[in-house]
């Protein structure tokens, strides 16, 4: 009698699986152009105001308003220039009513001046200046903390640190901020068959294009990337190469070797691991899967099947969100919109399918197309698609015109 199979375990089973399993790294405070696309690890507070002091919004005089009420083309008001003040420059800090002092963009406003008059309204003089129309009090001064308060809370804890809050966190005098470090990936690719591209082909082999696709997808998830280079279908050159790794991994992926091949290495010289699990997962594409800690630091391994198709469709589904649990990015998931099916698709019972699609929003709403067939060795076909369809374990089928659940795979989220 031939065995039963398995039970495969539910997708969502085995995410929760891997997410009790990965810690997010310790943060450490890091300089603020290797924070860009980081995750704040700390509430950050205004350590000052911006504008910190008073300062000309203009190229021109600061003067007290009353001097200037009453001027006007026909009985401009005239006052001595007693001195200059430049941004950076601050040799004057007060002025007497009854003068003028030059002052430029940026510069502190010297105290007693209550308005800025701009050069357009002047003669632009050097000893005296001529003005020829009132300006009121605070006109084109920028008060202090007229943008941001001393104690504001600036960002808080989780924030993906983009351009501008890089600005910002300079402008406040920020050197460095507390961030959680892009986990080190390494990816190894296994199988006897995989040549280097760029090198001749045998009638046997092909180009290891899987060690490319996750290293990329690590990158573009916010990893560092290694790509190991292909270790062959044996177990000692597996054991060897993954001990090498393990030093410079905050987590491990592979690729292949994990079905029921007669050469499967990477399940046969894990499998004696405690803590790594093997099994199917219910889903397709990328069923076989593993996953479990090795070393002395309790590495996280990942251990995903060989095609193509199955290979990527894991690392979105499995290895994504443990890398963004490591960097503390919420969510961890990539999340899922809805979108029309513009074409029937058939599933198979007790798993998620997920369908390679193009989805376009820009028609009054958002449709999606399957792209190719099933199989998942469809490599062009993977490259062709946008987005991921997701079809629950329980539906084998739905009709055109449906609403359906996709990932859009490159977006940030
Ligand atoms: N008897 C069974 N056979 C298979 C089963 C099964 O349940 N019973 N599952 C199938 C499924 S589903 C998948 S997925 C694959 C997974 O296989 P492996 O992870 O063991 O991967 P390999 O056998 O090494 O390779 C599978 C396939 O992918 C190609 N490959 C492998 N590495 C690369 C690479 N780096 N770049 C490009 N292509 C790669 C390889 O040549 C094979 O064609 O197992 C099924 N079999
Ligand atoms: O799990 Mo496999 O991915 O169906 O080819």
């Amino acid at each position: 009698m031939p065995e039963p199979h398995p039970a495969l375990l539910p997708v969502e089973d085995y995410v929760e699986r891997i997410l009790a399993t990965i810690s997010p790294l310790p943060a450490f405070p890091q300089p603020l152009m290797e924070a860009l696309g980081l995750a704040l690890a700390e509430d950050v507070v205004a350590p000052i105001s911006l504008p910190s002091f008073d300062n000309s919004a203009m190229d021109g005089y600061a003067v007290v308003a009353d001097d200037v009420a009453d001027a006007s083309e026909d009985s401009p008001v005239v006052l001595p220039v007693v001195g200059e003040i430049g941004a950076g420059q601050s040799s004057i800090l007060a002025m007497s009513p009854g003068t003028a002092v030059k002052i430029m963009t940026g510069a502190p406003v010297p105290t007693g001046a209550t308005t800025v008059v701009p050069y357009e309204w002047t003669d632009r003089g050097v000893a005296q200046v001529r003005i020829d129309r009132p300006a009121r009090v605070g006109q084109h001064i920028r008060p202090t903390g007229d943008d941001i308060s001393e104690g504001d809370m600036l960002l808080e804890e989780g924030t993906v640190l983009g351009p501008r809050h890089l600005g910002m966190l300079a402008a406040v005098g920020r050197a460095t901020v507390r961030t959680r470090p892009r986990p080190r990936v390494v990816v190894i690719s296994t199988g006897s068959e995989l040549r280097d591209p760029g090198t001749p082909l045998g009638h046997d082999s092909i180009y290891d294009g899987n060690s490319y696709l996750l290293a990329a997808a690590a990158r573009s998830a916010g990893a560092i990337a290694y790509r190991v280079g292909i270790v062959p279908d044996e177990s000692h050159a597996f054991t060897e190469a993954l001990s090498d790794q393990l030093v410079r991994a905050d987590i491990v992926v592979t690729s292949g070797g994990v079905s029921e091949g007669d050469f499967d290495v990477v399940k046969e010289s894990l499998s004696q691991h405690g803590t790594m699990w093997f099994g199917g997962v219910g889903m397709q594409p990328g069923k076989p899967q593993g996953f479990g800690t090795v070393g002395e630091d309790a590495t996280p391994v990942f251990t995903l099947p060989g095609n193509p198709v199955s290979s990527y469709v894991s690392f979105e589904m499995f290895v994504l969100p443990a890398i963004r649990r490591m960097m503390g990015k919420l969510p961890y998931a990539r999340p899922t919109a809805r979108a029309r099916l513009t074409h029937g698709i058939s599933s198979p019972p007790g798993k998620v399918q997920l369908v390679r699609g193009l989805v376009d929003s820009d028609r009054g709403g958002s449709f999606v197309s399957p792209v190719g067939g099933h199989g998942s060795h469809l490599i062009g076909d993977l490259a062709g698609s946008n987005c991921l369809i997701e079809v629950a374990a329980d539906v084998t089928s739905v009709a055109a015109g449906e609403m359906v659940a996709v990932r859009k795979l490159d977006e940030d989220f």
